[in-house]
């Protein structure tokens, strides 16, 4: 990532995706490409409770000093309908204990098998920097599990729209469609954007800077 926000900033140093995930970092690079350039620590850090964007958010704090620079964090959510949301940023505690079937008993009470993943990506420019968070979400329903089993609850989430789980797709098409993709989108837009307004005003910089007799030359087109 090159820019930082509103104020315009340059990143003088390389962003650093902090997760101790190294299958959230395969579809991070996948998803990303060459686009934003990051370098990767493996880090599990402490997660606050609460609400997915607080979650990240401190999380990024967190890793911002650990790092004493940028930083890239992300959380993923897996959240019943039925429950209100839950496990939702628990899930991996769920999913640790009680398995893929376990998270499936849980709604053998209610008809709505409705869920949606969320990613919740935050960045921070350094220790003392508010982060930003970017969030992308993806409808679907909860299966019993299905498909590969060599990324989290992949078997049995079902996006809406599909037959195949998300461990059943080819990996491309997730990346597509992907909670974590939609998240990434927002990231690179906002990214373009603040690269754009900073050039923009180095533009204007230049214009001021060129003016001749009190006339403005330059690009006005840009500024
Ligand atoms: O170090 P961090 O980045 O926090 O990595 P983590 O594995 O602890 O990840 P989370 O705290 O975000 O917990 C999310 C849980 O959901 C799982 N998970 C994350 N993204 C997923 C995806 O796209 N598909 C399936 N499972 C996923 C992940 O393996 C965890 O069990
Ligand atoms: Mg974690």
């Amino acid at each position: 990532m090159a820019a930082a926000r509103a104020s315009g900033l340059v990143v003088p140093r390389p962003v650093t995706f902090v997760t101790g995930n190294a299958k959230k970092l395969e579809e991070v690079r996948a998803i990303l490409g060459n686009s934003i350039p990051f370098q990767s620590l493996k880090l599990d850090l402490p997660e606050l409770q609460g609400e997915p964007e607080d979650i990240s958010k401190e999380k990024a704090r967190l890793a911002s000093v650990e790092v004493n620079g940028p930083v890239l964090v992300e959380d993923t959510c897996l959240c019943f309908n039925a429950l209100k949301g839950l496990p939702g940023p628990y899930v991996k505690w769920f999913l640790q204990k009680l398995g893929h079937e376990g998270l499936n008993n849980m709604l053998m009470a209610y008809e709505d098998k409705s869920a949606y993943a969320l990613c919740a990506f935050s960045f921070a420019l350094g220790p003392n920097a508010e982060p930003i968070t970017f969030l992308g979400r993806t409808p679907g329903k909860i299966v019993p599990p299905r498909g590969p089993n060599d990324f989290g609850w992949d078997p049995i989430f079902q996006p809406d729209g599909y037959e195949q789980t998300y461990a059943e797709m080819p990996k491309e098409e997730k990346n597509k469609i992907s909670h974590r993709s939609k998240a990434l989108d927002l990231l690179v837009i906002s990214t373009l954007t603040l690269l754009l307004q900073t050039l923009k005003k180095k533009l204007l910089t230049f214009s001021w800077g060129s003016t001749e007799k009190g006339k403005r030359v330059g690009f006005p087109f840009l500024i």
